[in-house]
């Protein structure tokens, strides 16, 4: 399934880990009540947010190069996923958060096991406090847990998930192979690429109930994503928010149509940290908000060792190390792994 499996499988689940009946809460529990001082509005220094790129756009490929560079966030449109099917994918998450929640802890994530199943994000056990947030990832086959919470309707939902995964797969690897150019890496040399062997491919389900209180709690915690790129579906809602130096919390808006396409961790190790991985969060809202996020890394024996060159620099700022590796450094220091491989 992939070294992505494996991530954070170490982190100790408290039995306190799980999602929250939300319907049945009215007031915040002090337990979801985050008052770090980061959890500010954008500072609206920055008030236009990443760029939006058409993928139909002669000179998309230098923009895109551009956005990796200084934002390490970019939207996309003009990237022929068909709006039937982001539309489909919106409804059966639809369908599957609206469930009692009784039904969705049937399928709850199984802790020190794959990452597949319902449950909070992977990385609540390095916060104090919990996220307002319910989340069901799906990695391989999609059937086994969704027999869990349809056992006579699972089919329209995993057809669904399937087809839109196989969909984001080609357009990922589009866009890796624009960046890897650019790296001076040829994408016909690349294995994995070719034969698609061993590659880490999850599909996030992200729902952020409506919050009574959404200032003073949290949808999702700031971090970095443990792939090499990550496509995001937003719905009409907003609230992501990436962070960049000299401005703050900066919104994404969402853009009808548009994905978001996010570098996560190897491709900035692989730029030697020209290609920033981005830093994001998502604030509470007060009505609900679903994304979708498909995380893609390369198989857990690729060798991640940054490129170096004038232009991307001629000392590696980081150790070369495996995909595996990685992910193994990621799930015990978190924020702190890409500090702890700097040379
Ligand atoms: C594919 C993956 C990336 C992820 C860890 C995981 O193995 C499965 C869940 C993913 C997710 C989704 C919500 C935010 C996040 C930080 C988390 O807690 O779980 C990401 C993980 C990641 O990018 O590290
Ligand atoms: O909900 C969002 O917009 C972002 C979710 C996210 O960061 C993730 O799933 O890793
Ligand atoms: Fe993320």
């Amino acid at each position: 399934m992939g070294a992505l499996a494996e991530s954070y499988k170490d982190t100790l689940l408290e039995p306190q880990h799980i999602p929250l009946d939300y319907g049945s809460v009215h007031t915040l529990p002090d337990s979801h009540v985050w008052l770090d001082e980061s959890n500010e509005s954008p500072s609206g220094v920055h008030s236009t947010g990443p760029p939006l790129i058409d993928l139909a756009d002669p000179d998309a490929e230098r923009l895109i190069i551009q956005a990796c560079e200084t934002w390490g966030v970019f939207q996309l449109i003009g990237h022929g996923i068909p709006t039937k099917l982001m539309e489909a994918v919106q409804s059966e998450a639809e369908k599957l958060f609206d469930l009692p929640v009784d039904q969705k802890m049937k399928a709850l994530r199984s802790p020190g096991g794959s990452q597949s199943g319902y449950g909070l994000p992977p990385i609540s056990p390095f916060f104090e406090k919990l996220m307002w947030h319910e989340g069901y990832h799906i990695m391989g086959s999609p059937i086994d847990h969704a027999k869990l919470l349809w056992p006579n309707d699972y089919q329209g939902f995993c057809d669904t998930m399937v087809h839109y995964r196989s969909q984001l797969k080609a357009l990922t690897e589009q866009l890796i192979c624009i960046i890897l150019k650019s790296l001076n890496i040829n994408p016909e040399e690349v294995a994995w690429l070719k034969e698609s062997q061993g590659l880490s491919i999850g599909l996030q389900l992200n729902c952020y109930p409506a919050c009574p209180d959404p200032t003073r709690a949290m949808g999702i915690a700031p971090h970095t994503d443990t792939s090499l790129i990550t496509i995001l579906q937003q719905s009409k809602v907003s609230g992501l928010q990436v962070f960049k130096d000299g401005a703050g919390w900066v919104l994404v808006q969402p853009v009808l149509g548009a994905i978001t396409v996010n570098l996560g961790d190897f491709f900035h190790i692989l730029s030697n940290g020209v290609f920033t991985t981005v830093r994001h969060r998502v604030v509470a809202t007060q009505v609900r908000r679903l994304s979708f996020a498909y995380f893609y890394a390369p198989p857990g024996d690729f060798i991640v060792s940054p490129v170096l060159s004038k232009d991307f620099g001629e000392v590696p700022r980081y150790q070369t190390l495996s995909v595996k590796e990685f992910v193994g450094i990621k799930g015990k220091h978190f924020e702190k792994a890409l500090s702890v491989i700097q040379n």
